[in-house]
């Protein structure tokens, strides 16, 4: 497989050398403002009252510990769950309550905790999958099939191209995907999300179950996406390297609510966070005694 040029380091100060319309202090609307979001699962508040605003460009981390609320977050920014209260805007729309299918249409795209690949299908159709959102049959379409299904095939065909050359998945392109390490099924769910061209993609937990180097190649293709596809992330993620060298900006959950926001270390370095953080291993430790 062609290799992506090594990098010494991932560093964020070379990353954001070359910003990408990055709107400091306001100047353009937030791509998503979530306020006062609360969301109770029966007798449970798994988000109590969070509010958070991501700007255009931005590469924002969402960090907690296990059961803080992130994925529920995620869940509720893309349509999967109605918040109980609260709104959620996207790109300047209230989106509260929306199904997830529409608010994927207007340009959001998302990967899962855990992988979501269809077993027994290529990597290529797996990734064809992706585009379905940018696909819109038309009564005139149908009537002129040939001609413009097939103008269409073409131009969604050179964009699964694109991506796969630029995550540098073509010599797998024809392999089943659940033959592959777990390191590259993670790198197509990610080129499965690229291929809908999104201007804001959520990634929840992308590097899990990677080593450093996988690590670090996800990491420079999240770096890439963000300059070369003007594409603002989100991204849920447990890796503290990884949050702290890519992330502009984080915020904190526990147990629903946010205890840190801001630079990165900084906000890791927040006593909160590391009594959050001391708090969840003592519990792990506590339930593997148990057992
Ligand atoms: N569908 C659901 N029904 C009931 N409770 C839920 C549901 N989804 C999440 N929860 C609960 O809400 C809380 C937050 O869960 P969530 O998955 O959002 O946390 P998380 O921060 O993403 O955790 P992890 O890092 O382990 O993925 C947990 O107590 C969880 O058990």
């Amino acid at each position: 497989m062609s290799e992506r040029p090594t990098r010494t380091s991932w560093d964020k100060q070379e990353a954001l050398a070359r910003p990408v319309g990055l709107s400091k202090g306001g100047r353009e609307a937030p791509v998503l403002v979530c306020a006062d979001i609360e969301r109770r699962f029966g007798g449970l508040r798994a988000l109590k009252g969070v509010s958070l605003s991501v700007e255009k460009g931005e590469i924002f981390g969402l960090v907690g510990p296990n059961g803080s609320g992130k994925t529920t977050m995620v869940n509720v920014m893309t349509g999967f769950y109605p918040p109980s209260s609260g709104t959620v805007t996207l790109f300047g729309q209230d989106v509260s309550g929306i199904a997830p299918h529409r608010i994927a249409s207007l340009g959001v795209a998302r990967t899962f905790q855990n992988l979501a690949l269809f077993k027994g299908m290529s990597v290529l159709d797996n990734i064809m999958l992706g585009r379905h959102t940018a696909m819109r049959p038309s009564a005139l379409g149908t009537f002129f099939y040939w001609w413009w299904s097939q103008r269409e095939e073409l131009a969604h065909r050179r964009v699964v191209e694109e991506t796969i050359e630029f995550m540098q998945l073509e010599d797998i392109r024809n392999e089943p995907v659940e033959v592959i390490p777990i390191g590259l099924q993670k790198r197509v769910e990610l080129a499965r999300a690229l291929v809908a061209e999104p201007r804001f993609l959520i990634l929840d937990e992308p590097m899990a179950g990677m080593n450093q180097e996988e690590k670090e190649y996800i990491a420079r293709f999240i770096l890439d996406a963000r300059e070369e596809r003007n594409t603002t992330i989100l991204i849920i993620e447990h890796h503290m390297d990884v949050v702290t060298a890519i992330c502009d900006r984080v915020v904190v959950l526990s147990y629903g609510e946010i205890i840190a926001e801001g630079e990165p270390r900084a906000a890791i370095a927040d006593p909160a966070v590391v009594k959050a953080y001391i708090g969840e291993r003592a519990a792990r430790r506590q339930a593997g005694a148990a057992a």
